[in-house]
């Protein structure tokens, strides 16, 4: 086996400037788990506001550096890429979407330049219809056509739609992996599990990895290959999806699952706090 991606006791702490002092946040703490190049995956990263996905998800992507710990790609150390031409190359093979598809799409220009930038910028092709070819056989693999796309703008498009091009963006460099974060919580619930489970069709027509951040558990449940549970920081719980989130072990897995969130994330965690409260003194009242 080939390890693709993987991350050995990863810490990121940032530093706080308060207006009288310092202190250090404990953003992501001593993260381990790894992905294999035979076995493409959908591997969950699940967890509330502020535990540590997304903070974990910039630092596979390269845009963090871990205050400890070794993030390697195929065997190399990420936060050891210099090259402006490495970058590129590391760029390619490990791709994001992220939560809002209309921000990752400026309003003002068509959709098919952004298409061909990348097929110019990552696959370094020049001739037009070379361009246009790589964009349409992306497109092809989210269920689109370059017909269909061009000369478009984003704002005459659903979330759903754009974010479907979004993920047609991510495939033009031929990635390994995608790295996405969020990606449906801004989509209407009738097409989010038209997404996800586009997720599942590319895992198994392309063989490339996913790392899917979410804090909706039933889309987690529905695609997730592995899960791992983040809480303020720390994975509370890691392993089979089904089992995971099926059956939690750990009082905030078992919150999160019980709990309906609201969308308001203060609520959210006053929920979720209650839940862990109760199942606590619940814990407490078990004889022995
Ligand atoms: N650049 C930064 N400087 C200081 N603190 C940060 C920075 N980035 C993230 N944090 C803090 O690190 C913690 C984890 O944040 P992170 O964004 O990774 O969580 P998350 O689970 O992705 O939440 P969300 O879904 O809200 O993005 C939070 O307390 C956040 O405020």
């Amino acid at each position: 086996m080939t390890t693709l991606l993987e991350l050995d006791h990863i810490n990121k702490d940032y530093r706080i400037r308060g207006f009288l002092d310092r202190s250090t946040l404990h953003a992501v703490k001593d993260v381990s788990f790894s992905l294999e190049v035979e076995k493409p995956e959908i591997f969950t990263i699940v967890g509330e506001s502020g535990s540590g996905k997304t903070t974990t998800a910039r630092m596979i992507l390269g845009n963090e550096t871990p205050t400890s710990g070794h993030l390697r790609f195929m065997g190399e150390d990420v936060a050891a890429i210099r090259s402006r031409a490495e970058r590129l190359k590391f760029m390619a093979r490990v791709q994001p979407i992220f939560q809002n598809p209309f921000e990752a799409f400026n309003p003002l220009t068509t959709l098919d330049y952004f298409l061909f930038a990348t097929a110019k910028r990552f696959l370094g092709l020049k001739d037009q219809a070379n361009i246009e070819a790589a964009t349409d056989r992306a497109l092809n693999h989210v269920g689109l056509s370059l017909a269909e796309v061009r000369g478009r703008y984003s704002h005459e498009l659903s979330g759903g739609q754009l974010q479907r091009i979004a993920v047609a963006r991510a495939l033009i460099p031929e990635p390994k992996l995608i790295v996405a974060d969020e990606p449906v919580s801004m989509v209407d619930a009738s097409l989010r599990m038209s997404i996800v489970n586009l997720f599942r069709d590319l895992r198994d027509t392309l063989g490339v990895s996913i790392i899917y951040i979410t804090h909706d558990l039933s889309t987690a449940y529905y695609i997730s290959d592995r899960v791992i549970i983040m809480h303020r920081g720390d994975v509370v719980e890691a392993g089979d999806a089904k089992t995971v989130l099926g059956h939690p072990q750990h009082a905030y897995s078992r919150a999160l699952r019980e709990a309906v969130l609201p969308p308001d994330p203060v609520a959210a965690r006053r929920i979720i706090a209650q839940r862990m409260a109760s199942a606590k003194a619940a814990e407490a009242r078990q004889p022995g």
